[in-house]
């Protein structure tokens, strides 16, 4: 292991998180789809209010059989050679978190993290776009894998970001990050959103920091 991906998981370890393994993560993936769905129902529903009322109930009950057993801290699964963490829990692809967009990020053969996703209402800011909150935590996320994949992962320590034009949901989207250079513990980071008309919607450049311990 390199001294980045030994330092990394230090600080996870001190985290005390668990691993599952292949099949627990099917399952509870595809528990968090279906919450997505309800998610998203949740916004659209025209239904009445009794109906209301009633699948409140349920989705309470269900929370509470949910709750029978719980773990204290969100589980992850392994850290590889460079360093590199699958949060499942994650806010961005997080294959567990409900909430996460589905933002699945592949690392290419010559170090860009690429992810290609469309994003809907549940992520709306302006009528029509992007919560340019989401496009930062996307982004943020993106950057973190590409210093990951370089062998140099890190903390965010700054995240500039530009804002050039909306950014549409409910089309293809694509967003690519590479590392630029490093300085010691620091890793300098690029990244951009695409819309589907091939137009950058949002630039982005971080700083990653190693911690020491
Ligand atoms: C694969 C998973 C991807 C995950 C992607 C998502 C990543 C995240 O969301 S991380 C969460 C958000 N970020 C944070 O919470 C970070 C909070 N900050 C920290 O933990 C620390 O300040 C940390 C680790 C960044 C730096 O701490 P520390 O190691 O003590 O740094 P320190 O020794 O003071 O500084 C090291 C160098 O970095 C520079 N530096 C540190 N922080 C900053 C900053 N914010 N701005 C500019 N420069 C900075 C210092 O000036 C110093 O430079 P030099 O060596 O040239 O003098």
């Amino acid at each position: 292991m390199t001294g980045a991906g030994a330092a990394m998981r230090r600080v996870l370890e001190s985290r005390e998180r668990a691993s599952l393994n292949g099949e627990q993560v099917a399952a509870l993936a595809e528990l968090a789809q279906r919450v997505r769905e309800l998610n998203e129902a949740v916004v659209h529903t025209e239904v009445g209010a009794d109906e209301v009322a009633a699948i409140r109930d349920e989705v309470a009950a269900l929370t509470a059989r949910l709750s029978a057993a719980r773990r204290e801290h969100p589980p992850l699964v392994g850290v590889g050679e460079d360093g590199t963490v699958r949060h499942l829990a994650s806010p961005v692809g997080g294959v567990l978190n409900p909430i996460a967009p589905p933002v699945a990020i592949v690392v290419q053969p010559d170090g860009t993290a690429r992810a290609e996703f469309t994003l809907n209402v549940l992520y709306e800011g302006p009528p029509g776009f992007v919560h340019g909150g989401v496009s930062a935590m996307i982004l943020d996320q993106l950057l973190g894998v590409a210093a990951s994949a370089n062998g140099t992962p890190g903390m965010t320590a700054t995240l500039d970001l530009r804002y050039r034009r909306p950014t549409p949901h409910g089309v293809p989207l694509v967003a690519e990050a590479k590392v630029d250079r490093t300085e010691g513990r620091k890793t300098f980071v690029d990244a951009r959103i695409i819309g589907p008309d091939g137009r950058t919607t949002v630039e982005a450049t971080a700083m990653f920091v190693m911690p020491l311990r």
